[in-house]
């Protein structure tokens, strides 16, 4: 195809090392860990988890944080409803690509829009979006307060903070649910097991 967006004469470039190499390479499948859930409901501690616990596997997986990008890729963006649609597509198209990479990509952002992420799943190949929701309770989020956000949006001095005064969106058909136990969130470890599970009964760790 010649027009993609708003570019004119533009033409794909194939390259003969591809997909299934860099795979049998990393003995991996690449494909995204998409972490969703609201500030403070433990995204980016389930996201370290998961990376170490791969890591001592011998598996590779990078981070895409949306606190992380939004100082570099994302920093143009605020946080109105087109500023977070733009950001979640655009670590979307990043995580396709290290997905592409062969890479277990672990991509953890409050993605409030359930159709941002249905957007983000369907740039990937069938069963190749993995996602996990973090479904913690807002008090136990708002009691957690690591930044301190809740009580600036409670006091008004943060507008449009999810879960105060925005929108959060639950998944209807995630692979994954992370929730409490008898009222009690479960350890780090315990529940990054349940992600690493779900991938080895998938296959993803291993190319074929
Ligand atoms: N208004 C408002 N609402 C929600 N969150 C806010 C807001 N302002 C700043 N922050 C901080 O930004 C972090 C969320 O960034 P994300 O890129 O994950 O957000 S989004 O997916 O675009 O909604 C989020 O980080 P986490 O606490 O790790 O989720 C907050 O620290
Ligand atoms: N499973 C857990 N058990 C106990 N505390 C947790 C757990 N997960 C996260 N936390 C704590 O909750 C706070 C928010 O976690 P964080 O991972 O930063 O959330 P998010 O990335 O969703 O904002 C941190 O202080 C973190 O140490």
């Amino acid at each position: 195809m010649s027009t993609v967006g708003n570019s004119t004469n533009i033409f794909w470039q194939e390259c003969p090392v591809g997909r299934l190499e860099r795979q049998k390479l990393l003995n991996q499948k690449g494909c995204v860990v998409w972490i969703t859930g609201l500030s403070g409901s433990g995204k980016s501690t389930l996201a370290c988890s998961v990376n170490r616990e791969l890591y001592s596997r011998g598996k590779l997986s990078y981070i895409l944080d949306g606190d992380n990008l939004r100082h570099g890729l994302n920093k143009d963006l605020g946080f109105k409803a087109e500023d977070r649609t733009e950001n979640i597509r655009r670590v979307g198209e990043v995580a396709k690509l290290f997905a592409d990479a062969g890479l277990i990509c672990i991509a953890s952002l409050i993605s409030p829009y359930r159709k941002d992420r249905d957007a983000c799943r369907a740039m990937l190949p069938a069963s190749n979006f993995i996602e996990v929701f973090m479904n913690m309770p807002l008090e136990l989020c708002e009691a957690r307060d690591a930044k301190g956000l809740y009580k600036l949006a409670r006091a008004g001095k943060i507008k449009g903070f999810t879960g105060i005064d925005d929108p959060y969106e639950q998944p209807l058909n995630c692979e994954i649910e992370i929730k409490q136990n008898d009222g009690i969130c479960p350890a780090p470890s315990a529940m990054a097991g349940q992600v690493v599970s779900y991938l080895e009964d998938k296959g993803y760790l291993h190319d074929n």
